[in-house]
């Protein structure tokens, strides 16, 4: 069986290109073809037919022998259902999709395969690139070189940003052994803070689509959407609806920067290759006049829709990624409003395997740094006090983990641990005065309290030993709040959380300059050490980036069906065991990101330890040794040779 018109190839030469028929094939390919492809028609009157080109495998004598796109051999000619097809109806159409293999001048165009002049003189010749590149061939880590060059002598972040979403664009590989290689330095560039400005300016900067979009106008079609995506194998998806982008509010179809970024940290950090991360925005529009008003916005000009139009739309998204993808695709939640974050969590959560990286992987690294920075402090966690200012989704998912973790260490109530947990939200104090105003996720928080207005007058009169900033508002710890801090406490500990920098309550600078250098600070986008009084401090990031990665990666690596609050645990435990002793001296309750891929790997390994103990790792036998699996799990950017 041999399809009629133009199918794509591979040879078992590795040459590969686009054919009219099968002498074609034949004669550019020194011997039979390797592997064969499968192409679905969408004809109407043959909808669901799939086309099969049938050849020999390599070693594998059996005229018979079909590959599906993920290179598993079906006996037989049967078709798998890779693409859910036999699971559509009638009603959807499919996508006409082939396998095809790029050479030559698409080669070069090709960011999977594309090397640049690392190329070998063999590649050259047997991917007709002869001609197209200059003559020099240099290897990999001259390339990185040559590109740190390059994006050093950018001086504006957003030009930084640009570069590496160009090089991303041009040269997969490269960009993530830059990543990988420059981590501390390019981190803040793909990350916050640039991808803050990446969001708010991304009308103006955008060049080529990097995510899915699916908005209003294809609700009914979402399945087809998906599709069109080209690549079939997802593991994890990072999808945001552009309400609360950082600190930044609501950016609408423009916080695509955020899904893209979070996942090329997946793969930088976790290992998840880069093919099996799928960034989606959804766009049901925004309330952001000055977008609506841009006549470079990219996005549905309308108002953001809401109720059951907005439910409706969200839930044939996850309807159909699960249809899709399967059961074990990740989907994490990212800069939803708090009004639809909590909400959509707790709908999903029993259904698929779902994650809010902002209640859930901020709560989780907050823990982490907690439990370090009591080796600075001392005590135990449920011997300190907590205030935070912000009672959002990530004040109140932090505040929600650390009394769970106090509550198993002492076997108190959650009820009564939380007493010792206070939240301030842009109207004061959360009393029980105001419990019935509060919305759901505040009111475990209400406490018998008088009411009080300001920050300055609740941490005098709640005397907390921690402050946690969530408020995605600038400069709100003061110059006189942070000194009521450190006179309450020898050494207290101050977490700046927002972002990007400029959302920080305070900088690094600040909370050690006005706690006369005894703060125990960290802050959500990163600041540069500080010398004070001859002593220089490091201050650490306290970013849900330590977590998600090394959690994606341990639930993909055991075939985890569901996301229990106890492997959030399990991480932050891991990454506070992360933390050496030198890195305390310099200050630091994180360690450094230099390391992170070893830090993902004991996350992705205690993570999946607990999994398996809980009962909801499906990828059995466990592993003897997790971290040593995690590490082999982990996607390497090194390049491949090609045939
Ligand atoms: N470091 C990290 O890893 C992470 C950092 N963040 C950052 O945290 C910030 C908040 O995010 P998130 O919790 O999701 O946002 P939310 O919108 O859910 O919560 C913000 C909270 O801050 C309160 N608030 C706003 N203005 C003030 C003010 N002037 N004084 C006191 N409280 C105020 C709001 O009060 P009200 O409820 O009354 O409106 C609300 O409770 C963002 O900047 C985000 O970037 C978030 C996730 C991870
Ligand atoms: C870090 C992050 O997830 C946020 O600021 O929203
Ligand atoms: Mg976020």
């Amino acid at each position: 069986m041999i399809s009629s018109n133009s199918c794509s190839f591979l040879s078992n030469t590795g040459v590969g290109g686009s054919c009219s028929n099968f002498s074609d094939v034949q004669r550019r390919c020194s011997g039979p073809p390797r592997i064969v492809c499968m192409a679905q028609s969408s004809r109407s009157n043959d909808r669901n037919a799939s086309v099969a080109v049938e050849t020999k495998l390599n070693g594998i004598n059996d005229d018979s022998v079909v590959v599906d796109v993920n290179g598993k051999p079906t006996v037989g000619g049967g078709v798998q259902d890779s693409y859910g097809e036999d699971r559509a109806t009638e009603d959807h159409f499919v996508t006409p999709w082939s396998v095809s293999v790029a050479s030559g001048y698409t080669l070069l165009r090709d960011p999977h395969h594309n090397k640049g002049l690392a190329f070998t003189e063999k590649e050259r010749d047997a991917h007709y690139l002869r001609g197209l590149l200059p003559p020099t061939t240099i290897s990999q880590d001259t390339q990185v070189k040559k590109m740190i060059r390059h994006i050093r002598q950018y001086q504006v972040p957003l030009q930084k940003y640009m570069a590496m979403m160009d090089l991303q664009e041009r040269n997969e590989r490269l960009f993530y052994k830059l990543l990988i290689d420059h981590v501390e330095e390019l981190l803040p560039v793909v990350y916050t803070p640039t991808v803050g400005e990446a969001c708010q300016k991304y009308g103006s900067i955008f060049m080529r689509p990097q995510g899915l979009y699916i908005s209003l106008k294809e609700k009914g079609r979402v399945l087809e959407v998906l599709r069109n995506w080209p690549q079939k194998d997802i593991q994890v998806i990072v999808v945001t609806d552009g309400e609360r982008i950082l600190g930044l509010g609501d950016l609408g179809c423009q916080g695509m920067a955020i899904p893209v970024g979070k996942l090329s940290l997946y793969t930088a950090l976790g290992g998840v290759r880069p093919s099996a991360c799928l960034p989606i925005t959804i766009d049901v529009g925004t309330n952001n006049e000055t977008l609506l008003n841009d006549e470079l916005y990219i996005g549905l000009k309308q108002r953001r829709a809401t109720g059951q139009e907005y439910a409706e739309l969200i839930h044939e998204f996850m309807t159909a990624a699960k249809q899709n993808y399967g059961e074990k695709v990740l989907i994490q939640f990212e800069d939803f409003a708090n009004h639809n974050a909590f909400d959509l969590l707790e709908k999903y959560s029993s259904t698929h395997l779902v994650f809010n990286d902002d209640i859930q992987g901020t709560a989780s690294v907050v823990l982490a740094g907690l439990v370090a920075a009591l080796k600075v402090v001392g005590g135990n966690l449920a011997d300190h006090k907590f205030l935070f200012l912000g009672a959002g989704e990530a004040g109140t998912g932090i505040a929600e983990l650390i009394a769970l973790e106090i509550s198993k260490q002492t076997n108190a109530p959650l009820e009564e641990v939380r007493k010792n947990i206070w939240l301030v939200d842009s109207k004061g104090l959360i009393v029980s005065s105001r419990k019935e105003s509060l919305q759901h996720f505040k009111k475990p928080w209400a406490h018998d309290h008088e009411p009080v207005k300001n920050l300055f007058d609740a941490v005098n009169q709640i005397k907390p030993t921690v402050l946690i900033g969530t408020s995605g508002q600038g400069k709100t710890f003061t110059k006189e709040v942070v000194e009521a801090m450190a006179t309450i406490n020898k050494r207290p500990v101050i977490f700046s959380l927002s972002n990007p920098t400029s959302q920080s309550e305070c900088t690094a600078e600040e909370a050690y300059n006005w706690s006369k250098g005894r703060a125990v600070f960290a802050s959500g986008s990163p600041f540069p050490p500080v010398e004070y009084e001859g002593k220089v401090f490091v201050p650490g990031q306290a970013n849900n980036a330590y977590i998600f990665p090394g959690l994606g990666l341990g639930v993909l690596m055991s075939g985890t069906i569901r996301v229990h609050e106890d492997l959030l645990l399990a991480a932050a435990e891991a990454l506070a065991a992360q933390v050496t002793q030198e890195n305390f001296d310099k200050g630091l309750i994180f360690p450094p990101f230099t390391n992170i891929r070893k830090i993902s790997a004991h996350i992705a390994a205690n993570v999946a330890a607990k999994a398996y103990e809980l009962g909801l790792a499906t990828h059995l036998p466990q592993p003897k040794d997790l971290v040593k699996y995690a590490e082999s799990c982990m996607y390497s950017p090194l390049y491949r040779g090609y045939r």
